[in-house]
């Protein structure tokens, strides 16, 4: 069934391997004439369900990213996958995916596997993404899993990072990174986006752009490639307060859910209630349910298959590690389950980050009714002893010491107590400088506070558009034995619109597109 589905698609000139008369590139793909209308209809479907329903700020940033802010955001030193090498021909592998690969072919194929052993890989299965380096190294030793093109032994795993450098202007100093998600370009623009929306939360910022990601070995046609295009949606809101005032418009939905337990414990995905989910604390909080209830419609409303739609919770290692909560709407296509939308709740995280590394405060606001009396730990720094310290970049360091946070002072005071000094970072300066007991009082007051300033928490939908586009083909030509074909008027530019479904325009314009396909 796949090859048909693959070999049409590319006869169709859905898509095309990108520079085929060169022989093609791993993981790179063009869409040909039906491609381009149905990523056009699915990304029109996007903006009118996402930006147009939900009033979202739509940005469109670049692809090309200074490191400083992948640096900030962490990508620099942590966006990697885990490596193998074939030990005699350097041929690179994902380590999890060879790992992977093993246990499913032992658990479909091997008749002779005693059940013990069968639970045991399904195990290893369930808890694949939450493998540290060590232990996939130690599953691969034991299982004595071989280069699958040479049966040569492999080496350790090892991290890789996916990002793609470049460099910046004619000089090649200025190092930059073609971004490998597109909402870093929304927290870094998070100051001007607060004011545009006349400073108040909750406010959701969208982008749809490609995203560069250089793949250890990529696989599975359009489901893992080199660029792609991303939809995203970073949902600024009150860590404190973390309801949604919409969310009964989708606490009745009710579809397949994976909860971690269920996974550890090697059970199915289950039917829930959305609102049940949350109210049992199963989904961290209502803005996160809202938004999994709302990727539920679009990707059904789409022509998604939900009795092959499931939304799987991430493992606790497998999650970023300042994540509160993290959930993957998989599609189940000829390839398996497979992640088209990643709905994470990351936290102040990214804006923490920004707000450290450029010195800008990536803030919001909360005017009280009434001023409130708090007790707050307040630092008063010496001007004279921190002018005779730091000369010239005194105002610096004064200005980087009264914006402290409540935290920082509380290190600061504890560190200066031990030591008597304590090193401290002063971003617009670029560098840390020592300060010591001297140059600061620190105390504990009573204040009047008129407002409350903290980081906004982001709820963030990640669609890869590539992923659900190829879902859709599938799941049309399971259903396709039901469909009308039209005649030969023109469906790809027929627009959407309210009399006609999406998901049916979709199922419409594909069987159109490829009609006839073996
Ligand atoms: N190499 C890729 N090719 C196509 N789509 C991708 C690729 N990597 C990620 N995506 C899509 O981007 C979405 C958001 O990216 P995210 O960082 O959450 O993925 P990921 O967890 O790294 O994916 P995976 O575990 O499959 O590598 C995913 O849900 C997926 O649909």
């Amino acid at each position: 069934m796949r090859q048909a589905v693959v070999n049409t698609l590319e006869r169709k000139l859905f898509y095309i391997p990108s520079f085929k008369i060169y022989r093609g590139v791993a993981g790179l793909y063009d869409y040909g004439p039906p491609g381009c209308a149905v990523k056009a209809n699915v990304l029109s479907f996007w903006r009118q369900h996402f930006v147009l329903e939900e009033n979202m700020l739509e940005v469109d940033c670049p692809c090309v990213t200074p490191e400083i802010v992948l640096k900030a955001s962490g990508h620099v030193e942590k966006f990697t996958d885990l490596m193998v090498k074939d030990e005699k021909t350097g041929t690179c592998y994902r380590a999890d995916h060879l790992l992977k690969d093993y246990c499913k072919e032992k658990v479909e194929k091997d008749l002779t596997l005693s059940p013990e052993k069968a639970a045991e890989f399904k195990h290893v299965l369930a808890v694949l993404d939450d493998l540290s380096a060590e232990e996939l190294g130690a599953k691969i030793k034991e299982y004595g899993i071989v280069a699958p093109d040479t049966k040569n032994p492999l080496s350790d795993p090892y991290p890789f990072n996916l990002m793609f450098q470049t460099s910046i202007g004619p000089t090649g100093l200025s190092v930059g990174y073609m971004r490998p998600e597109t909402a870093q370009g929304i927290f870094v623009n998070f100051k001007d986006l607060y004011y545009y929306n006349g400073q108040k939360l909750p406010f959701a910022a969208a982008q749809i752009g490609q995203a560069f990601r250089n793949e250890i070995s990529p696989r599975q046609g359009l489901l893992r490639v080199r660029e792609f295009t991303l939809a995203e949606i970073e949902h600024f809101v009150d860590p404190e307060d973390k309801s949604h005032p919409k969310f009964a418009h989708v606490a009745g939905l009710e579809f397949l859910m994976f909860p971690r337990e269920l996974q550890l414990s090697g059970e199915s995905a289950k039917l829930v209630k959305l609102g049940e989910a949350v109210s049992k604390g199963i989904v961290n909080n209502e803005t996160l349910g809202y938004f999994i209830g709302r990727v539920y419609l679009f990707l059904t409303r789409l022509g998604i298959d939900k009795t092959r739609l499931r939304f799987r919770q991430h493992l606790p290692n497998e999650m970023a590690h300042y994540a509160a909560d993290c959930w993957d709407a998989e599609i189940e296509c000829s390839y398996g389950w497979i992640e088209c939308v990643g709905i994470a709740d990351r936290s102040a995280y990214d804006l923490r980050a920004h707000s450290e590394k450029s010195g800008v405060p990536l803030v919001a606001h909360e005017k009280f009714s009434k001023p409130r009396e708090v007790e707050k730990l307040v630092i008063v720094p010496s001007k004279k002893d921190l002018g005779l310290a730091f000369k010239g970049n005194q105002k610096m360091v004064v200005e980087a010491l009264e914006s402290m946070s409540e935290k920082e002072a509380m290190d600061m005071r504890a560190a200066l107590e031990s030591k008597g000094e304590t090193n401290f970072q002063v971003c617009t300066l670029g560098k840390e400088v020592v300060i010591t007991k001297k140059m600061v009082s620190i105390s504990m007051e009573k204040k009047m506070e008129h407002q409350r300033v903290f980081t906004p928490s982001v709820i963030e939908p990640s669609f890869g558009i590539g992923r659900i586009i190829y879902c859709l083909v599938e799941h049309s030509f399971y259903t396709r034995p039901s469909l009308s074909i039209p005649s030969t008027h023109d469906l790809a530019n027929r627009k959407m619109n309210n009399s006609m479904s999406s998901g049916s325009l979709l199922l419409l314009l594909l069987s159109n597109a490829l009609c006839s396909p073996w």
